[in-house]
């Protein structure tokens, strides 16, 4: 099953248009667990200065990067992780009341930003000098990315029949995760024993996560309709927004659509047994969060005698703590 690619021109359209477009995209969610966007406002020049900067960024020397590097107890995560420092198989099955994927190693780098703004911990940036504008663009970025978010949380207040507003209220300070991912070229070999993957699988945790990436392939969603079974999302242009949604939007809807699994490995063109080397990849990944003294106990539009209520009461920030808890510990 391949994932549905959606226009967004039609949110921006008349209102039957908008929740045509709304409809759409709650449908593709919940079926196929995740969605391509195209004309949506996040500006294509934004996008590729935003794969340049991040490759020009995973370039730089260990030093220039380690100048940023995550402090060891920053929760939520800041800065620079050399490739084996966090291993997200220690959260895989995280809300999902399984057991975690064991001790599976992720072959990435990656490199966190918050709001600028942000009180829960502060950024981490290399030098101006290793790459002039990094920051700047990042930091405007991020705020371009805030208002794209803004837009789809609506459309699911639309398709959802929630109040206006509703989902958009409880987003208003911003204190989003930004990643940016670097995959390094690896013999196929390196994964083919399964102690080791390119990011395993895992939910993400906040509200909805928007994921740009290049036309390398590997990234995999698994189909809501059938638990168990992971389809390959390819990209037709990196200028799409691939949409899924996390556990936080799963607890607040009481489970009306679930946090879709998903993970990195071989692109589809490889196979395990060829003797290959697997290309570099390059992802991006805008990670929406509730605000996070706001509640992610389910509404109670979504409660009744046959739904009962099947989360308790916790908030966004109480609820990230735990799952960066159990992240930390998965870090070396
Ligand atoms: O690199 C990707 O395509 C996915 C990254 C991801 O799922 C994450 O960072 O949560
Ligand atoms: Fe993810």
């Amino acid at each position: 099953m391949v994932a549905a690619s959606l226009d967004m021109s039609l949110f921006f359209g008349t209102p039957e248009q908008k929740k045509e477009f709304s409809s759409q995209l709650l449908q593709n969610l919940k079926t196929r667990g995740v969605v391509k966007i195209r004309n949506h406002s996040v500006p294509e020049s934004d996008i590729s200065r935003l794969f340049e900067l991040t490759r020009q960024f995973f370039a730089l020397s260990h030093e220039e990067k380690m100048h940023a590097k995550h402090p060891p107890h920053s929760s939520p995560s800041r800065g620079y992780s050399y490739v084996g420092q966090e291993n997200i198989s220690s959260i895989s099955g995280f809300d999902k009341g399984l057991s975690s994927g064991g001790n599976v190693r992720d072959l990435k780098e990656i490199y966190d930003i918050g709001s600028k703004d942000g009180t829960a911990a502060p950024n981490q940036w290399i030098k101006e000098t290793s790459l002039p504008g990094f920051r700047s663009f990042m930091e405007s970025f991020y705020a371009t990315c805030f208002q794209t978010e803004l837009q789809l949380l609506e459309a699911l207040e639309v398709a959802l029949d929630m109040p206006a507003t509703s989902l958009t209220d409880i987003h208003l300070t911003a204190q989003n995760e930004f990643r940016l991912l670097h995959y390094p070229a690896i013999p196929t070999s390196e994964l083919r024993d399964g102690t080791a993957t390119r990011i395993a699988e895992h939910t993400d945790f906040g509200s909805i996560t928007m994921l740009f990436q290049d036309s390398t392939g590997g990234l995999q969603v698994e189909n809501q309709e059938q638990l168990g079974c992971f389809h390959d999302v390819s990209t037709e242009s990196q200028n799409e927004i691939i949409l899924n949604i996390g556990d936080s939007l799963q607890r607040l809807t009481n489970d009306t659509f679930r946090a879709a699994c998903h993970r990195v490995t071989y692109p589809p063109s490889i196979k395990a047994d060829d003797e290959e080397i697997i290309p570099e990849r390059f992802s991006v990944a805008y990670f929406a969060k509730v605000d996070r003294d706001a509640f992610i106990t389910p509404r109670k539009e979504f409660i009744s005698d046959a739904k009962p209520c099947k989360y308790e009461a916790m908030t966004a920030g109480e609820f990230g703590n735990m799952r960066f808890a159990k992240l930390l510990g998965g870090r070396s």
